[in-house]
This record gives C-alpha cells, sequence and structure tokens, in this order.
C-alpha cells in the first residue's frame, strides 16, 4: 500500500481535536488499517434494568441452545460446569489505573479464573461456537478509495437502546415469525423496517454471551446492550490505534474488554493534545502530560474502560513477529452500550458485512467457510 502512515508522523503534527460526527468508522477507517500500518481515531454500548429491553432475552432457548433466524446455526449455552462458575466472578478485585490524564481503567487480573481451566475452556468454547467473519471494505479519502482487509475474525450481537427484539423470555421456544421483529422500546411499534436496521438484521445476544454480559454489567456498574467479539489466530491478526469513542456511545463510554486465549500487549496512548494558544508544543511536554502504558493481556484478564478514557486515549493490540507470532489465538469480547440506531447499523457494517460465515474446525484447526447443511 502506497499511503503508509506511520505513529511517529501522526505525533510529530497534533492537530486540534476536529468536533465528532455519528461515525461509519471501523478502527480501520482512520489513518489505515493495519496492513497500512496506519494510526485510528476513532473504533468500531443502556439504562433501567428492564427485561424487556435486555437483548438477550430475545432469543429462542430450546434443548441448550440459542436459536433466531438471523443466526446462521444453533449455539449452544455455556457447558454446566462454566456456567456454574460464571456466579463467583470475577475471580479477583479489580485495580484502578487512573494516574494519568483523562484515564480511567479497571482492571482485572483475572476476571475469569485461570485456575482450573475455566478461561481455557471459555475460549475453546466459544471459538468452535460461535460464527465469525473476516470484514471486508472500502473506504473513500480525499478521492483515493482504499480496500480493507479487517486483520482478523470478528462478529457481533445486540441491538441499541431504542429498541427491542418482539418475543421477551416468556415465549422460549415459541414465538416463530414473531421474533424477526424489532420494535420500538417506547412506542412498541414494529422499526424493523428502518433503514438502520435492514442493511443487516441486528440478532440478540446468544444466551452464553449474554450470561458474561450480565456479570460485566454487574463488575461495572453500568449496563451492556452490545457484544462485540475478536479473534486473533496468530501474532498476524491486529487492530490498529484507535478509540472506541463515535457519538452513539455517549460522552463517556465505558467498555469491558474481555481476553480469553493467548498473552497480547495492549497499547495504550494519549491522543495528539493540540498546542496552547499562541505555543507550540514540544515532544518534552507532550512525554511530560502522559506516558503510554503497555498492559500484557492474559487469558481471563478484564479491563474496563471508563469516563474520559475513550475522548482522550488511543488503544491498540499490535501484531506480534518472531518466536511470538504463532502462540496460539486469542480471543476478546467487549460489551458496550449502542444509545441509537445508527451504531447498531454500523456495527453490524464492521464485525458482520456481507461475506461468507466461517466456523472453527477441530481437524484443521482454523476458520472456515461455514455451510448450511441441506
Ligand atoms: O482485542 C482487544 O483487546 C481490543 C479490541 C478493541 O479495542 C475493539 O474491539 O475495539
Ligand atoms: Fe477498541
Amino acid at each position: 500500500m502506497s499511503r503508509k502512515r506511520t505513529i511517529d508522523a501522526f505525533f510529530g503534527a497534533p492537530k486540534p481535536k476536529k468536533p465528532r460526527g455519528i461515525s461509519t468508522s471501523s478502527p480501520e477507517t482512520f489513518g489505515g488499517d493495519a496492513h497500512l500500518d496506519g494510526l485510528n481515531t476513532s473504533g468500531n454500548g443502556l439504562k433501567e434494568l428492564d427485561a424487556a429491553i435486555v437483548p438477550g432475552t430475545a432469543t429462542r432457548k430450546s434443548d441448550g441452545y440459542s436459536t433466531h433466524p438471523t443466526y446462521p446455526f444453533p449455539i449452544p449455552h455455556l457447558p454446566p460446569a462454566l456456567a456454574a462458575e460464571l456466579t463467583s466472578w470475577p475471580a479477583s478485585l479489580g485495580r484502578v489505573i487512573n494516574e494519568q490524564p483523562d484515564l480511567d481503567l479497571l482492571y482485572f487480573e483475572p476476571y475469569v479464573a485461570r485456575g482450573g481451566g475455566s478461561a481455557r475452556s471459555l475460549f475453546e468454547f466459544l471459538r468452535s461456537e460461535l460464527p465469525f467473519y473476516r470484514v471486508e471494505y472500502d473506504i473513500n479519502r480525499g478521492g483515493t478509495s482504499t480496500h480493507i482487509r479487517t486483520p482478523r475474525w470478528t462478529t457481533v450481537f445486540g441491538l441499541d437502546d431504542t429498541s427491542r427484539f418482539s418475543s421477551s423470555s416468556s415465549s422460549d421456544g415459541g414465538g416463530g415469525g414473531d421474533m424477526t421483529k424489532i420494535l420500538d422500546v417506547k412506542t412498541g411499534c414494529d422499526v424493523s423496517a428502518d433503514k438502520f436496521y435492514t442493511r443487516y438484521k441486528p440478532r440478540p445476544i446468544p444466551k452464553c454471551l449474554d450470561d458474561l454480559r450480565l456479570s460485566a454489567q454487574v463488575a461495572a456498574g453500568c449496563e451492556f446492550n452490545f457484544c462485540l467479539v475478536n479473534y486473533y489466530a496468530s501474532g498476524a491478526d491486529s487492530i490498529s490505534f484507535h478509540s472506541d469513542d463515535e457519538r452513539f456511545l455517549g460522552p463517556l463510554p465505558a467498555i469491558a474488554s474481555f481476553s480469553l486465549g493467548a498473552r497480547r500487549d495492549f497499547l495504550l496512548k494519549h491522543k495528539p493534545v493540540p498546542p496552547p494558544p499562541g505555543g507550540e508544543h514540544t515532544e518534552a511536554m507532550r512525554n511530560a502530560a502522559s506516558k503510554p502504558l503497555k498492559l500484557p493481556l492474559a487469558s481471563g484478564d478484564m479491563i474496563l474502560m471508563r469516563g474520559l478514557t475513550q475522548a482522550n486515549w488511543l488503544h491498540s493490540i499490535p501484531k506480534r513477529t518472531g518466536k511470538n507470532a504463532t502462540d496460539g489465538g486469542r480471543i476478546n469480547i467487549t460489551f458496550r452500550r449502542a444509545l441509537v440506531k445508527p451504531g447498531t447499523d454500523n456495527y453490524y457494517n464492521y464485525n458482520v458485512g456481507t461475506g461468507p460465515v466461517y466456523k472453527w474446525d477441530a481437524a484443521s484447526r482454523e476458520m472456515r467457510p461455514w455451510k448450511k447443511n441441506l
């Protein structure tokens, strides 16, 4: 790719922050993707605990599976041993990391117990049972079109705060066609045909992930309505520097981010700070204000990013090379709360897209295109 931008180049020329609009971005959209080695500035979201608006309750639960017309295949519930253990998580107290300007993290090391193999079995279970996608899309900037290949496997479930799935938990095993409807939370009107819900059909959070969402809500003290999953098959998979600061998440979004499987570095650095009025920022001034952070996230860890973090900090999972390149896969699960419809369309666009469905193949130990059994 020709338009290669580097992190150094980015920090060499800090610009005042642009006002944020509703973003249609993914972490790969700004500054090029990981192929471009670029630096992205914007990434890929409840209110009252009301069962009627909890996305996960819209799934039909039969014979230990979550099913829904939008799922390519049924998604099993957590194995009983994991489901029983989940009630004892978080496995450790969260540590606050807030010594730096605008940074507010709560770090659980771990959240999902490592001893006894819980984190590993949750990793294996999710890798085997979820549908994954390798999303590609084009971006157009300054008249130049760039084709982006997302450098990791992704999947997403959920629905923004304005809407709910038509059937509730009371119709488990029933519901039929009714379950495909999306209703306005306030009026109860059918909004399935809304433009933000038609490009991609929103999918309820399956029970196996919804159980974790409920646990994360208690630990975080807030509510989530979206679950995004990343699978990094090897050190070649990555997410470039970005912040999850889209307007559809609101001004101070809280994001609970779980790590399962291989250890990977999570890098954080402050966004460029505009120079003081009439003055020039020196490199020394920028460095004094904040230091980049590297958190080697291990299997079972959970990091809650909250407060001003997304507005002011960028984060990434860089590629790993050399002996660390092939140390096994890693799953990342983030729970977020999207407030409005454009958030739903954005998340499905960049995490599901229009390409084929893939599923983990235990024999070849890789993601393989999934075909419906006729
Ligand atoms: O994999 C991770 O730990 C980070 C994922 C992330 O930042 C994102 O999905 O927005
Ligand atoms: Fe992110």
